[in-house]
């Protein structure tokens, strides 16, 4: 997004939103390397896909937001160019392989079985060959595209025009979300029965 110009969100959203089919069966994600792309396949649809306004998920250049939904693990694989990835931040929670080529983040890996989300690979659905994945429904932390350069009064403007879209806002992650977060936590600590 210029500094005071246009605000450009993400290619996927400011167009309008495209309804996923329902019945995505799965598809290919390809780098954005001319040759050589390292490439994943995804059996079945994603959830959870939203906006995020992190620092830490990969985002097309100029976009304010990253697009980034979850598959199971096993249901993803990468199928070529596997030596092409690198973990961008070893400490992170979420193990993002980006390609050393085109540094496009293919996909975010959660290693630590304790991990509220474990069980839970980290895609971008724009780098789908096939159209039809479930859309984004929320945009989470919003309040950290400040932190990438957005003016703080900007804010109104960036909120107002995700709501305009059907997104929710959060600062952080969606209800539902945050509540498997503390389940999680509350049945690690005996605060609920496992
Ligand atoms: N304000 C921080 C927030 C970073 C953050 O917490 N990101 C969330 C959403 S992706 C997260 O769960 N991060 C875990 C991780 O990156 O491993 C930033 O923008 O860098
Ligand atoms: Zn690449
Ligand atoms: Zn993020």
């Amino acid at each position: 997004m210029a500094e005071n110009g246009e605000l450009h969100l993400h290619p996927l959203l400011d167009q309008g939103i495209r309804a996923g089919t329902g019945s995505f069966a799965g598809g290919t994600l390809a780098c954005r390397c001319a040759q050589d792309k390292v490439e994943l396949r995804v059996e079945g649809d994603v959830a959870f896909n939203h906006a995020c306004g992190c620092t830490k998920c990969w985002k097309p250049a100029g976009s304010v937001f990253s697009v980034v939904a979850v598959v199971p693990r096993d249901k993803l694989r990468v199928t070529a160019h596997a030596e092409k990835l690198q973990v961008v931040d070893p400490a992170a929670a979420i193990q993002r392989h980006a390609c050393k080529g085109c540094g496009v983040h293919m996909v975010g890996r959660i290693e630590n079985k304790d991990h509220p989300f474990y069980g839970f690979d980290f895609i971008h659905p724009e780098l789908f060959a096939e159209h039809g994945a479930a859309a984004p429904t929320f945009a989470a932390f919003v309040s950290s595209v400040i932190e990438s350069g957005v003016k703080p009064e900007r804010m109104e403007a960036v909120r107002g025009r995700l709501k305009s879209l059907g997104l929710e806002t959060y600062d952080c992650l969606s209800p539902p979300l945050m509540d498997a977060i503390s389940t999680h936590v509350a049945k690690r600590m005996g605060v609920l029965a496992a």
